[in-house]
């Protein structure tokens, strides 16, 4: 019998618990980054919205405006060290200070066939997810050791990054460098006070999602049936896991990747169902 969450609206942790923080999440303008945001400024925090498309930030905006805090947008892609800087530089005077929390929430990803995948292909997908995560976590923590201030960082990854992803291997391979990114940053500045962790997010289903994921979500029919717990998550279920990972009661947690998917991605046997050839599930003909 599956057990719905509580519903959006609710807070796991007490009201007030962020008000003063200030909390980054880029691509929170859409989709699972929109709900953290959410679920940071229902809890007071100030928050930064980042990323490339104007009607994201506006949509991220929109999303804050019912909330107390502070909620400001930044264009910029992670993918450029100065353009992270320039829009750190533009949160830090918006909130009258650095903000405590950055949420690497942003990605990229499509299905695409391995030996069909072009060179720049792989390259974008690798360049956004893990070297997009890396430049954010660098520049952010910069700041936080010159100034020798606490700070967290919440890096978004995927199962399949103990896995492997046929069909995605970029995004797979990527999301496996992000967990392993997050064991190392954590013990490199533990000792200053920055908590790295990871966060996981298992079948979520959003009006955002890109057509290509979309699509390739919708060729599963019964989805929750699918899930050990009998349901696929609410995007908000994330929110709560990700100001959980933020708050003074997870101060001892750093290095850890928290995978919120209700048992799906150990759900092994030697029986799975019959083998279907990446290119046959893509919609693809014969090489
Ligand atoms: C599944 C569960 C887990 C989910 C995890 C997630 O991350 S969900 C989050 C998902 N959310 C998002 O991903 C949101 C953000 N995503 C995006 O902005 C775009 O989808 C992006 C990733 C392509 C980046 O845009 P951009 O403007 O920087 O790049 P661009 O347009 O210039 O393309 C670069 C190269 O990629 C090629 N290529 C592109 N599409 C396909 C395809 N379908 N097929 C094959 N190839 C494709 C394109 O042809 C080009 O190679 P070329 O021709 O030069 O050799
Ligand atoms: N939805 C799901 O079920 C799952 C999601 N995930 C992970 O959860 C996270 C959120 O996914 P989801 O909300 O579904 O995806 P969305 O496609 O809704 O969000 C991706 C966000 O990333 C931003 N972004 C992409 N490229 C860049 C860039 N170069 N610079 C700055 N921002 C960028 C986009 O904004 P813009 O276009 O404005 O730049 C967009 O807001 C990702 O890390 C994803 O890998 C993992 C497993 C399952």
């Amino acid at each position: 019998m599956p057990v719905p969450p509580p519903p959006l609206g609710r807070s796991a942790l007490h009201p007030g618990a962020f008000t003063g923080t200030g909390v980054v999440v880029t691509g929170g303008g859409t989709g699972l980054g929109r709900a953290i945001a959410v679920e940071f400024a229902r809890l007071g925090a100030d928050v930064a919205v980042l990323s490339r498309k104007d009607e994201h930030l506006r949509a991220g905006l929109a999303a804050l405006a019912e909330f107390p805090g502070t909620a400001t947008a930044h264009p910029c892609d992670i993918r450029d060290p100065d353009r992270i800087a320039a829009a750190l530089d533009a949160v830090e005077e918006a909130f009258g200070g650095r903000p405590r929390v950055l949420v690497n929430n942003a990605a990229a990803n499509f299905p695409a066939a391995a030996e069909e995948m072009s060179p720049n292909a792989w390259r974008t997908v690798v360049d956004i997810t893990l070297n997009g995560t890396f430049l954010c976590a660098r520049e952010f923590a910069r700041r936080h050791l010159a100034a020798d201030t606490p700070a967290t960082i919440i890096n978004v990854g995927a199962s399949y990054a103990w896995t492997g992803g046929p069909g995605f291997a970029h995004s797979a391979a990527a999301k496996a460098g992000v967990k392993n990114l997050t064991e190392s940053l954590a013990v490199e500045w533990g000792p200053y006070g920055i908590t790295v962790n990871g966060l996981v997010p298992g079948m979520f289903p959003h009006r955002d999602m890109t057509a290509d994921i979309r699509g390739n979500l919708d060729r599963a029919h019964d989805k929750d049936d699918r899930q050990p717990v009998g349901r696929v998550g609410s995007p908000h279920e994330l929110g709560w896991a990700a100001t959980f990972l933020a708050s003074p009661y997870a101060g001892f947690i750093s290095g850890h990747t928290l995978v919120v998917d209700g048992a799906n991605w150990q759900r092994r046997t030697l029986t799975n169902p019959p083998v279907v050839p990446v290119r046959e599930q893509l919609g693809l003909g014969p090489h």
